[in-house]
């Protein structure tokens, strides 16, 4: 039988792939209301400081708070007051010791006053003089000038995804537009004599065309530009010009199917000749998805994936979808510990050959206050068996398979 060749675990295949990525994918200016999902493609730095000025955060009374040491309900600390803070104004004068002023929440603390008395904590004895039952610690009841945020800070990181907190915290430093990445596109190529389109009725020994569909979905639902070029024969000749016109108007091309050793998978012959460096892997010590491809070709990755439906799309989980995400794949320890957010309790015993990661389809369950992932049965032809389940669970290539009750990672669809 032939074998694969050049079978890597999935962290040297990433790497492999990484180290031909280029530095800067495309990117664009977008206003920030458009920019919601879409990742920086350069670091925002607040200019000035936020908020501007000391700001009290209750309604209250804006003091020194050394004046209100020791201050009881039955020995109020009392203080005159001098002034009134007017919000969205700067203040005049300057509170004194002994004084205060009159502020409401989100007002500027005059000159002098370093904390805030809540209004609850005070008696007004006449409109003059309050007497403090409480006493305040300097800056309490108040925010300092660049607390949120100081100038020269940085904002948001570059790779950062934005999210709606982010449009805040853009709006705060005065950031009407930013630098993105712009969607990566993905060319899509699914090969295979015996497939026919989704609209057509297959003939004995034909079958629709589960990939290129399954594939644009995952694509667009990493925030990337799908793209079909539709079904390819086994054909040498063919393949080659697709793969041609398919680099040309993307970012990264996917090919479905041919991937593994039967003589009519030509799909590795075709794109280790399309150019330099060519074929990177052929082969990943994982299941399902062994005899999926890598390659760089022109500065730009072509996967091919795996023809089986459950194994093209946990190559692209691993492989791809990070990519087109996140221009690359997660290399700092919280990106990483990310990729497998979820702990739960496997409920069967299941077993892996050593040396290889397996990427198990389950469905979760929840009962005290515990998550149970139940493997889901089927080969991975079966495009039924990722519908059913909510995520992969992965055991390590050290383990030899889990039992019932232990506990394994689960990267969620
Ligand atoms: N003797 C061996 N046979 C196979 C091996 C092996 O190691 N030795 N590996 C198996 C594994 S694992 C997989 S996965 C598949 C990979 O096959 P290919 O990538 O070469 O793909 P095909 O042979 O073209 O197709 C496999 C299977 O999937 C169906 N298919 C293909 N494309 C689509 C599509 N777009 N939509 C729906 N279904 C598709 C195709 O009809 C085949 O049934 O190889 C194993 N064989
Ligand atoms: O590993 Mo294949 O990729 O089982 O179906």
């Amino acid at each position: 039988m032939a074998e694969l060749f050049n079978v890597l675990t999935v962290d040297e295949a990433r790497a492999a792939i990484a180290a031909h990525l280029p530095d800067k994918w495309p990117h664009e200016k977008v206003p920030v209301l458009k920019s919601l999902g879409r990742r920086l493609a350069a670091e925002v730095r607040a200019v000035d400081d936020v908020p501007g000025f000391d700001r009290s955060t209750m309604d209250g009374f804006a003091v020194r708070a050394r004046d209100t040491y020791g201050a009881t309900e039955g020995m109020p600390a009392y203080v005159d007051i001098t002034g009134e803070i007017i919000i969205g104004r700067r203040p005049e004068g300057e509170v004194k010791s002994g004084q205060a002023y009159r502020i409401p929440t989100g007002g500027m603390l005059p000159a002098g006053a370093d904390a805030v008395v809540m209004v609850e904590y005070t008696e007004e004895l006449d409109s003059r003089t309050i007497g403090i039952i409480k006493p305040v610690a300097p800056g309490e009841n108040m925010v300092r000038r660049g607390d949120d945020i100081a100038a020269g800070e940085i904002a948001l990181p570059v790779g950062h995804q934005i999210r709606a907190q982010d449009l805040g915290m853009l709006s705060s430093i005065g950031v009407t537009e930013v630098e993105v990445a712009v969607s990566l596109k993905v060319g899509i190529v699914s090969t295979g004599d015996e497939l026919v389109n989704p609209g057509e009725n297959p003939l004995s020994g034909q079958v629709r065309d589960i990939n290129s569909h399954a594939l644009y979905g995952a694509i667009a639902a990493c925030g990337g530009a799908p793209r079909l070029y539709g079904i390819v024969s086994d054909n040498y000749e063919k393949l080659k010009d697709i793969l041609r016109v398919a680099l040309k108007d993307n970012d990264m091309v996917l090919f479905s199917g041919g991937s593994s050793v039967g003589t009519r998978d030509v799909a590795s012959k075709v794109i280790d000749a399309a150019g330099k460096p060519g074929v990177l892997f052929h082969g990943i010590a994982i299941s399902p998805g062994k005899p999926a491809l890598g390659a760089i070709l022109g500065g730009k990755p072509v996967f091919g994936l795996p023809g089986h439906p459950a194994s093209a799309m946990v190559v692209f989980d691993l492989m791809v979808a990070p990519l087109v995400r996140m221009g690359g794949y997660p290399t700092g320890a919280k990106e990483i510990a990310m990729e497998f957010p979820l702990r739960a309790v496997i409920t069967r015993n299941l077993r892996s050959a050593a040396g290889r990661e397996d990427f198990v389809r389950v469905k979760l369950g929840y009962s005290d206050g515990r998550f149970f992932a139940e493997p889901v049965l089927g080969k991975s032809g079966l495009i039924s068996t990722m519908v059913r389940a909510d995520g992969l669970a992965h055991i390590p290539a050290g383990k030899e398979g889990v039992e019932a009750g232990e506990i394994v990672e689960v990267k969620l669809f």
